[in-house]
Parts: C-alpha cells; structure tokens; sequence
C-alpha cells in the first residue's frame, strides 16, 4: 500500500516523497490507520521496518503548527535516538511547518530553551531532561493529546518507569498513548497496558523476532582469546561499518583503544562520556572517519545508521532482547547484514536461551586462524589495488613502473608492493580486563526486577525521593 493511499495532509505526502519513502512497511500499513483514529496502540516490529514513521506520520498529521502549544511528547531511552527521531519527524512535518525539538540530557540547558522558543508542536525527550524542563517551566504538557514512547519495553523497565510516571502525571487525563518497540516481553506488556486504554495491538507476524537479512554466527572461545580473535575476524570480513558491542564502559574504552593501537579505525561510545564526546564519536562514525564504532547498548536502541554491514557481540549481551536490538543496527531497510556473537564456554546456556527467544539458531563458525586473517588482509590490498587502478588516476606512477619492470622481474615487484599495502595481523600487545561471564537467569517471568542489573555507576539524579516512589534499588542508567 501506497502513502498516499492514505487521508492525510497533501505536504505530508510530499514530504515523505521527498524522503524517498513510495510503499508503506507493513507496520506502518496496519499501525498508521488504527493511530490516526485515536486509539491506544502497541506497535511491534521487527529492527529497522520504520516505526519512526509509523508514528511519526500520525503525530505530525494530528500537529497543528499554528496552536503554540506541545501536543505530542514521545519519550526515547538514549539521547542520540531523541536526536535521531526529532530529525525524521522534522523531515515528515517539513512542508506543514510542523517543529519537533529534542530536549535531552548532556546539552545546555539554555540552548534548549532557546530552541523551545520556536514553539514546537512535538517534543522528542530523554525523560530526565524532559522532567527537568517540565520543573522549570520551559516546558508545559497540559495541551499535550498523543504520547509515545519509543523502545516502550526499555522505557518501562525499572530504571524509568518513575520518570514516565512523573511525566505522564503533567499531561491531561485524556490523551493517546502509542508504545513501539521491536520486543515486548509479556510482563512489560501487562504493565504497559495500565498506561493504556483499551490499546490495540499491533504486531507484526513474522517467524522470527529478528530480521531474515542479518546472517548470525557465534564463536565460542575462552575469554582471554577473545580480542586476537576479533581482530583475526575483522582482518577477513574488512567490514565497510561495524559495530562492535561490549558489556561495560571500561570494557569499550580498552577495547576501542586496544583496536586503536592495532591500528584499525576505531572509536568507543558511552554513558559516561560528555554528550560533546559522544557527538563527536558517532560523527566520526557516521563520516567514516572511522569504520568501527566500539559501544554498550547505549548504541543498541533504535540508532539508524546507514550502511552498518557487521555487529559483533564481543561480550554476550545481557538478555535475549537486548542482543534483538544490537544486531538489529544492521540489516535495517531491507538490507543485507551479518552478525557475530562470541560465547566463553559457560556462557552456552545463555546463547541457547537468546536463540529460543528469537526463535532463530545461529551457525557456529571456528575461530580463523592467522593464516586466513593475512589472506583476508592480503585480499583486500589486492582490491585496493584493482579499485586504484579502475579510478583511473595513476599517470603519475606509469613511467616509474615501466622503469622499475624493466629493471625487475614483475613478480617480486608486485609481491613487495603488495606487502607494503597488506595490513599483516598485528599482535602490538594490548592489556584487556577479563570479564566475568554472564550468569544464566532461569525465570524470566521476573524480568523487571531483573534490570536492576548494575551497568556501571550512576551518573544520574535519583528521581524516586523527588516523586516520593519505592525506595527499591533503581537500575543504573548508562545512558
Ligand atoms: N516506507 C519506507 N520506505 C523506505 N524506507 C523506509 C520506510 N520507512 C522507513 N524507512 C527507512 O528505514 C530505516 C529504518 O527505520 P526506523 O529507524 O524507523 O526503524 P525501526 O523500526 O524504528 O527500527 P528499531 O527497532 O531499530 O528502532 C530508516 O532509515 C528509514 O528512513
Ligand atoms: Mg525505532
């Protein structure tokens, strides 16, 4: 089905045109409909099949740019996804002059104040900034109609929730509320649906939780084995954009540095980092100054960069539903991807619980050897070679070549050209903290609780004396 199929302001349809966007994805199909007639709604789908604009269009068809006030909020767990999810919707609601600003944490408050200044009809927060706003007065929802949250079941964990209360309490009784995520455990469901009136849910059938284009592999290996290994494996794939994911914040900033030292194009993303660090970072990334961004699952929610080819898992992630969300940074769009997972021996259980939530097995492959790193790397210096030699632009170095073969046999020539531009694995030592693996979880009916899991320290507010909730142990944002 076609857009503009739909009933909906003429320059939204424009807009998306320009966006490139001619079909609808099947959420957005069976989503966009029951959104745009009021109803409560549980949206889910699978990585990178367009939720953004599944709500998106709805928001932006409700906005009424001439009415001052904020009539949509939509709540994101990270501060680049607000960023990200402001940009799509600024795009959507272009030629209806419909402005969404991002409020988020780690950026000048006044700066946002000045942008609020544009009068926005759609906010696009991190919860804790938004709280902080609504304190101040710089924001206020008491018009507000239609509220999302993006990655509902992260937003309602633990570690939010009492944020999304205390939000949800300063908009008026009778408003929409839109939950997407691609995962939606059924205790966070039942939760969600007492923010809701009679939702409909929305889901999108499909056999497997995660996308059919990402290829999934694991490696099982100790845990000391793990970077040489990584690196062997990133010498043959030679990975146009990779992510690579680990479990803490000391972890990405040894493993990014370590990569770094062997000289691959590296760099590390996380919670602790200014916010000016984090943007630098996912430029650099987004620019290809570097080709792999090292990450916590601060990268793991919603971020849609164009064009990542490979995921690592260099540590198993926490729960089924975060690996979901990491490998689904590839793959988006419809896009081809390839996802590797490295498992320590204890940690099978683990891997076995992830593969039956999915619903999806995945190969195991046997960790290359150095040979078959160098051939990997000697590969792509061949390539190299032949993509110099296509573009053409080598008169410079004809004449020396001549020379040089006339002087020379060819083969050896060649053979030292083509070592001098091979990358050959390199083994510079690196010191990497050893990790403890991760402990099975049996029950996972108790998942709530079970993010109470420590993921570094907290850097945040404790906003449970300020609205006066249960004193229980909050989890640690990242974030
Ligand atoms: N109808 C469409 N036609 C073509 N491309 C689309 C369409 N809808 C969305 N896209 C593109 O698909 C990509 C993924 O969309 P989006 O980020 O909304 O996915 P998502 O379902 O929210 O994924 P995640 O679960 O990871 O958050 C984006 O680059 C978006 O521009
Ligand atoms: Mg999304």
């Amino acid at each position: 089905m076609k857009f503009s199929e739909l009933t909906i302001n003429n320059t939204i349809l424009q807009a998306i045109e320009k966006m490139g966007f001619k079909e609808m994805s099947p959420i957005q199909e069976k989503a966009i409909p029951v959104a745009l007639k009021g109803s409560d709604l549980i949206g889910q789908a699978q990585t990178g099949t367009g939720k953004t604009a599944a709500f998106g269009v709805p928001l932006t068809e409700f906005a009424d740019p001439l009415n001052k006030a904020v009539q949509s909020i939509i709540i994101t767990p990270t501060r680049e996804l607000a960023i990200q999810v402001s940009e799509e919707l600024n795009n959507i609601g272009r030629f209806k002059k419909v402005v969404t600003v991002p409020v988020y944490g780690g950026q000048d408050i006044q700066k946002q104040i000045r942008a609020l200044k544009k009068r926005p009809s759609i906010i696009s927060a991190t919860p804790g900034r938004l709280l902080d706003h609504i304190k101040r007065k710089t924001i206020r929802l008491n018009e507000v109609s239609h509220v999302v949250l993006d990655e509902a079941d992260e937003m309602l964990n633990m570690g939010f929730i009492d944020d999304i209360r205390a939000i949800l309490e300063q908009t008026p009784q009778e408003h929409q509320t839109l939950l997407f995520s691609a995962t939606m455990p059924k205790p966070i469901r039942l939760l969600a649906e007492q923010f809701m009136k009679n939702p409909e849910t929305v889901k999108i059938q499909a056999k497997t939780l995660t996308v059919s284009q990402i290829e999934q592999k694991y490696l099982v290996m100790k845990e000391r084995q793990k970077f040489d290994v990584l690196t062997r494996i990133l010498d043959i794939h030679v990975p146009e954009r990779a992510i690579i994911f680990g479990r803490t914040k000391r972890r990405v900033d040894e493993l990014s540095s370590a990569l770094q030292k062997r000289g691959y194009r590296a760099e590390g993303i996380h919670g602790d980092l200014t916010q000016a660090r984090r943007d630098h970072v996912l430029r650099r990334f987004k620019n290809n100054n570097a080709n792999i961004l090292v990450a916590t699952d601060v990268a793991a929610r919603g971020l849609d960069i164009s064009n990542v080819t490979h995921v690592y898992n260099f540590d198993l992630p926490q729960d089924p539903e975060s690996y979901v969300h990491r490998i689904g940074r590839t793959g988006r769009a419809g896009k081809k991807g390839l996802a590797v997972t490295f498992v320590t021996p204890s940690e099978i259980p683990h891997l076995n619980e992830i593969e039956k939530v999915t619903k999806q097995s995945m190969e195991e492959v046997q960790p290359p050897s150095y040979e078959e790193a160098l051939h990997g790397q000697q590969k792509a210096a061949l390539q190299s070679i032949m993509e110099t030699m296509e573009s053409g632009d080598i008169e410079n170095y004809k004449g020396l070549a001549k020379n040089l073969l006339n002087e020379n046999d060819s083969i050896p020539v060649i053979a030292a050209a083509l070592k001098l531009i091979t990358k050959e694995p390199d083994t510079t030592p690196v010191k990497l903290t050893a990790e403890s693996p991760l402990q099975v979880k049996k029950d996972r009916k108790r998942r709530p609780q079970r993010n109470q899991r420590n993921r570094g320290k907290n850097v945040r507010r404790n906003h449970h004396q300020q609205h006066g909730s249960k004193p229980y142990k909050k989890r640690v944002h990242q974030h």
